[in-house]
């Protein structure tokens, strides 16, 4: 079965269609990028997903985790999944993060909310190993966000999603704010954090496509307008606006 099964998604304000009859898949283990110039609606089939759609938007269609239905289910329903079987990683994790915890208890908290380890004392060693797991020094179990770099608190925010080992990660850039050299390393964490899992990853950069994902889907003004396998959509592209992003995007 499928983690995450998305069928004729509309997201709509006032009668416009920012998200137009989506529909997509993904297995577990699949990495599948989302790709698609500023405005094309990403973001909001990403936050649609996560249950996180803002109220003066209009959601229909239906978006399936594990078989349970996202489209009109209760908060107190959304809120049991969300950093449990599916969490998101930001662009700009200083949004996510509470400025006034250190990160480490902020990670055994996402596991204590979810009751998913027993106690504090074991929320805490697990975080630290989470910390360790994307390579963070330990001290920084101690630091609160502002003490971090930008590349230290994206791999807060990696433990934090990654803390009740969720079937489905959703990245929405997470990596444009980094330099080379970090994003290159971040990219790894996700990777390697991923195997199991389903991915979902935004980006404006499709050469962290290619190095990521096996499947990538092009979206155009709210509507999927290409997918396939990442090599056969960059390699010979069937819709001229993939023809365009691959042009802008060797300039
Ligand atoms: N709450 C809202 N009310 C009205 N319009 C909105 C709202 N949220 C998003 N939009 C609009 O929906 C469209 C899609 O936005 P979205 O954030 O999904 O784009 P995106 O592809 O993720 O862009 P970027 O790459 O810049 O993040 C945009 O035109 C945006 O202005």
């Amino acid at each position: 079965m499928s983690v995450l099964t998305v069928q004729s998604l509309t997201v709509s304000v006032d009668g416009d269609w920012l998200v137009d009859d989506v529909s997509f898949e993904i297995e577990p283990g699949e990495r599948v990028g989302l790709i698609g110039e500023s405005g094309s609606g990403k973001t909001l089939t990403a936050s649609a997903v996560m249950g996180l759609v803002s109220d003066e938007l209009t959601v229909r269609g239906s978006i399936r985790l594990n078989g349970k239905e996202i489209v009109g289910a209760r908060e107190r329903e959304l809120a049991r999944s969300r950093g449990r079987d599916m969490a998101m990683v930001f662009q700009e994790p200083m949004t996510a993060l509470n400025p006034t915890m250190r990160v480490g208890k902020q990670v055994a908290e996402a596991m204590l909310v979810h009751r998913t380890r027993p106690d504090r004392r074991d929320a805490t060693k697990a975080a630290a190993e989470l910390l360790d797991l994307v390579q963070l020094p330990d001290r920084a179990a101690k630091a609160y966000p502002h003490q971090l770099s930008g590349g230290q608190r994206q791999r807060v925010m990696l433990a934090m999603a990654l803390a009740n080992d969720p079937s489905l990660l959703i990245c929405d850039e997470p990596t444009t704010a980094l330099d080379v050299t970090v994003q290159k390393q971040i990219l790894e964490l996700i990777l390697a954090a991923t195997d199991d899992k389903a991915l979902l990853f935004i980006t404006h950069d499709l050469a962290v496509v290619a190095s990521v994902c096996e499947r990538v889907m092009v979206m155009r003004d709210g509507k999927i307008v290409e997918s396939g396998p990442v090599q056969d959509v960059f390699t010979s592209p069937s819709h001229e606006y993939t023809e365009h992003l691959l042009a802008v995007s060797l300039d």
